[in-house]
């Protein structure tokens, strides 16, 4: 179990952290969210050691982590960091004997990321020739080749195709399955709904929510009713009752109007009045806000 507990850190006289703590379990993913600037890569950063904090405590199964437990982290960084010059396969290898694999372990455990991340066909070629999104797979495979304890992956969606992104959605959920706490942050959030057991938005160095994103729905006060309405005349959605969040309406070439309106209700029954007396009621249901609904809530 990963614990980072009251995390602090400066950069002169910026605050980056201002007490971070957030917690992931064996077999969990989790997802780190949160604007540009949030402090985001720098709590990463203080997970792995490659930055030292200003106060604060990061623990592993308990314990102060300190090097040696941090060479069984796997991570991979916002900044990359691949040798531009050295070739997929034998990259790959170096990271795992640097990760205290044997050569003959190290090249077995590559073989399978290689073929598992469909870079077997890159494998002789120089990491500069790739392209960006088969440079993140190397990352990848770089993160995991010594089979890691945790992980930790900065961004690791950003800027890959559909299909590599399930690639890597497959590889993590494997981890996680094995028992392995699988940490990221994205700034997509339909995948980090998609794929995270919990989630942490953090704002200006702090942590202003968390839990699972069903936990962030029951705390999101505003809820929220999705109508459709055919053959109402203009205007009768003024008459509802509280907030219009979306409202989206047509009117087809035999004059038929279809209306569809996201409203937060002060009251849900007369909202259903109003919608019955202008027009064909044809939906009328509360809607569940996404992550990305949840997040633009918090972060305001
Ligand atoms: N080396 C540095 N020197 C000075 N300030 C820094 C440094 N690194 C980060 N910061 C500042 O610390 C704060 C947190 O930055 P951080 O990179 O951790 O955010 P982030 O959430 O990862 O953002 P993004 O989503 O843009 O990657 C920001 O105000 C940033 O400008």
């Amino acid at each position: 179990m990963l614990e980072v507990d009251g995390l602090r850190k400066r950069y002169g006289d910026t605050v980056a952290l201002d007490g971070v703590s957030l917690t992931v379990r064996s077999g969990e993913m989790f997802g780190f969210v949160g604007a540009n600037g949030a402090g985001k890569t720098t709590t990463m950063r203080i997970v792995m050691g490659v930055l030292s904090s200003d106060g604060g405590e990061v623990r592993w199964n308990g314990d102060r982590a300190g090097h040696e437990t941090r060479r069984r982290f796997g991570y991979m960084p916002e900044e990359r960091g691949l040798y531009a010059k050295m070739r997929v396969g034998e990259q790959i290898e170096y990271f795992g004997r640097l990760g205290g694999m044997s050569p003959q372990a190290a090249k077995r455990s590559a073989d399978e990321l290689i073929e598992r991340l469909s870079l077997t066909e890159r494998r002789g070629d120089d990491v500069d020739s790739l392209s960006l999104g088969n440079q993140q797979r190397v990352q990848l495979a770089v993160a995991l080749i010594h089979g890691p304890e945790l992980l930790v992956l900065d961004e690791p969606f950003s800027g890959l195709d559909p299909i590599a992104v399930d690639a890597l959605a497959g590889v993590l959920a494997e981890r996680k399955a094995a028992g392995v706490p699988v940490v990221f942050s994205s700034h997509q959030l339909d995948l980090v709904e998609r794929l995270c057991d919990s989630v942490g938005i953090i704002k200006a160095g702090r942590m202003i929510a968390g839990g699972t994103v069903e936990e962030l729905r029951a705390r999101e006060s505003r809820k929220r009713l999705r109508i459709v309405v055919t053959g109402a005349l203009p205007g009768w959605a003024d008459r509802l009752p509280g907030e219009i969040v979306a409202k989206t309406d047509r009117t087809f070439g035999d004059g038929a109007r279809y209306d569809e309106v996201i409203l937060t209700p002060t009251d849900d029954q007369e909202a259903l009045r109003v919608a019955a007396q202008a027009g064909q009621v044809q939906h009328f249901a509360w809607q569940e806000p996404s992550l990305a609904e949840i997040f633009r809530e918090v972060v305001a």
